[in-house]
């Protein structure tokens, strides 16, 4: 059992939609209200990103082995390696009574949606296909490859992110700060202590 403390946070959007920026900023703006939960993962860690802070770095036959355990809320496979939850990450911030805020993938979502966590969920939109193009080049953190890869299943993201009933809101981000202004209002509306959090 998981839920309990203040409605979690969910956050997803094709890659390079901008979710970790957006993250970035919420957490660093109000650092007493938001708490991030650290994602497993099996891919190398970017320049930069540092274990159990930015993921939990772990390897393919140790993630499978604690999915079998049960310890996630929720798993993906994306741009061939895997990508999870686990219930003890999201625990460890709600113990703090921080809104515990997750950056996951579609597949994540739909498991998610079948647990008792019931969190805001929140779609970041890309302004077009060729505009999230342009963003991960200029990331520079893949090879043409995977940049492919994910630039496919980004079409398929849009579609089930516009469907009705899947998300809470949808977040267009054409530009950063009308973004997080409006990500800030959402959550302004649609957390009960509004008042203290904005
Ligand atoms: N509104 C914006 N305008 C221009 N560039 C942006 C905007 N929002 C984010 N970016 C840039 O686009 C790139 C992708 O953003 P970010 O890494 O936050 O995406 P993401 O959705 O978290 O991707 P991933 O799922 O791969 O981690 C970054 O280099 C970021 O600085």
């Amino acid at each position: 059992m998981v839920q309990k403390g203040p409605r979690p946070l969910v956050l997803c959007g094709p890659s390079g939609s901008g979710k970790s920026t957006l993250l970035k900023r919420l957490l660093n703006d109000f650092p007493d209200k938001f708490g991030f939960s650290v994602s497993h993962t099996t891919r190398a860690p970017r320049t930069g990103e540092k274990d159990g802070i930015h993921y939990h770095f772990t390897n393919k036959d140790d993630m499978i082995a604690a999915i079998e355990k049960g310890e996630f809320i929720e798993t993906a496979t994306f741009s061939g390696n895997m990508y999870g939850t686990s219930k003890h990450a999201v625990e460890e911030v709600r113990r703090t009574g921080k809104i515990c805020v997750l950056d996951i993938e579609m597949e994540g979502v739909k498991q998610v949606k079948c647990t008792d966590l019931d969190p805001l969920l929140v779609f970041v939109m890309p302004p077009s296909i060729e505009e999230l193009e342009r963003r991960l080049r200029r990331r520079n953190t893949d090879p043409e490859n995977a940049l492919r890869k994910r630039l496919a299943t980004a079409k398929r993201e849009i579609e089930f992110g516009q469907q009705p009933g899947n998300f809470h809101v949808i977040i267009l981000n054409d530009n950063l700060d009308k973004a997080y202004l409006e990500l800030c209002e959402f959550i302004a509306k649609n957390v009960p202590d509004k008042g203290e959090v904005f």
